[in-house]
């Protein structure tokens, strides 16, 4: 057993300690915190995944959260060390002394998410899955999740649904929820399907598993609607149980706010991993053409409906690979929201290649965010603004909205 003193919190969620024998990744503790445990060596680094915190802090939050909210502070207290993962990643990786703007909070934080998982738990009702481990914890409530979805969790703990997992989709504009059930045979499903529906749910899709991930199996509509509308800040856009959207409407849509008024404007705009294309929406006023490049089939196919509706002409959706943008050709503005793993190298080299005048990078992990600025910043770019955004209140996540100019 080891006794260790809990130095800073790092990416990943772990708080850093120093031994002789290295540095030590601790889940569950905090900054300042005194722990107990067993370290362990993984791929070359040790770690201590269950820890007894001897001296907790005294701004821990001291009621129930799940698993997965590895930041259990009071909130203001979350705030400075999320900001101090961005600037940290920005000085470490990126080489780059540059002031933060100051974070942005969540608008709330509790009742912020409108979108969930949980595992069916094998003796009835829904359950968490524990972060690195096969195990289970019964869900009773969650106060993460926003009104309908906490409405739609006290309804579902009473269906013994024959599923492996459930995904839930709400909107606060409208007040509902889509519910995806995953495993199962649809068939079977149809009967508990139309009475979920009359319990309330707005609509109910059926999902093959598959290991390729959620919702990238057979996906299929097995009663009421497939979409709702949700408000992300200035732009109204439809939202399903089945593709990416921002869980946190509300912070995501300060933060699109905030990225409209960063931009110059001008002739070509290229988004890429543009999910449903929001930012592609919402900038098309100030741009001749804007083309939205995404992966997933589904958000594409909302993009466009959404397109339609809001009556916008000179937005391209485009079905494909980021890393194909090279064939797309030169653009004024290049907008990235890239998953965790940033930016491909030719998505970098493109980048460097074709030499936009404004780079607007949206970032869900400092990390490569930092990677990839700094590789720009080597190539001529300029750092011009960057601020971190809370979108995920008792977790260490982070967002990171940011702008790069030819320098
Ligand atoms: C963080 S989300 C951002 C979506 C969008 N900007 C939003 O806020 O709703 C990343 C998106 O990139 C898409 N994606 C992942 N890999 C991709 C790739 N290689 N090419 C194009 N899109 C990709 C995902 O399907 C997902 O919709």
């Amino acid at each position: 057993m080891r006794v260790l003193r809990v130095e800073k919190l790092v990416p990943g969620g772990y708080g850093l300690a120093r031994t002789e024998e290295g540095t030590v990744l601790v889940r569950g503790a905090l900054p300042g915190e005194v722990v107990r445990g067993r370290p362990t060596r993984r791929k070359g680094a040790l770690f201590l995944e269950e820890a007894e915190v001897l001296t907790p802090r005294p701004d821990r939050y001291p009621h129930p959260l799940p698993p997965t909210a590895d930041l259990p502070l009071l909130y203001e207290s979350q705030l400075p060390l999320k900001a101090g993962l961005v600037q940290d990643a920005l000085e470490r990786i990126a080489k780059l002394p540059f002031p933060l703007s100051p974070i942005r909070p969540s608008p709330r934080a509790l009742a912020y998410r409108t979108a969930a998982q949980y595992a069916r738990h094998p003796l009835g009702g829904l359950a968490y899955r524990l972060p690195n481990s096969h195990g289970l914890v019964r869900v009773e409530e969650d106060p993460l999740v926003a009104e309908p979805l906490a409405q739609a969790l006290r309804v579902l703990s009473l269906w013994p649904l024959p599923v492996e997992e459930v995904a839930l989709r709400g909107s606060l504009l409208e007040g509902k929820v889509l519910l995806g059930l995953i495993g199962g045979s649809p068939e079977a499903l149809k009967r508990p399907a139309r009475a979920l529906v009359r319990e309330g749910f707005a609509g109910v899709v059926w999902a093959e598993p598959s290991e390729r991930g959620r919702f990238r199996g057979r996906v299929q509509l097995l009663q009421g609607e497939g979409t709702l509308r949700e408000r992300f800040g200035p732009l109204t856009a439809s939202v399903s149980v089945e593709g990416f959207s921002q869980a946190n409407p509300l912070a995501a849509g300060e933060l699109l706010e905030e990225a409209q008024g960063l931009v110059a404007g001008g002739g070509r705009a290229l988004e890429l991993y543009a999910g449903s294309g929001l930012l592609s929406l919402l900038l098309a006023p100030r741009f001749r053409e804007v083309v939205a490049v995404e992966i997933g089939k589904e958000a594409v196919r909302r993009g466009e409906a959404d397109r339609r509706r809001l009556g916008v002409e000179n937005v391209r959706f485009h079905r494909g690979d980021a890393r194909e943008a090279a064939r797309l050709g030169a653009f004024d503005l290049v907008v990235l929201d890239p998953p965790r793993a940033g930016l491909s190298p030719g998505v970098r080299r493109y980048l460097l290649e074709t030499r936009p005048r404004e780079v607007l990078y949206i970032a869900c992990n400092p990390a490569t965010w930092a990677r990839d600025v700094g590789e720009l910043v080597r190539g001529g770019y300029a750092l011009a603004f960057a601020r971190p955004y809370d979108f995920f209140p008792f977790t260490h996540h982070v967002e990171v909205l940011s702008l790069l100019r030819l320098g």
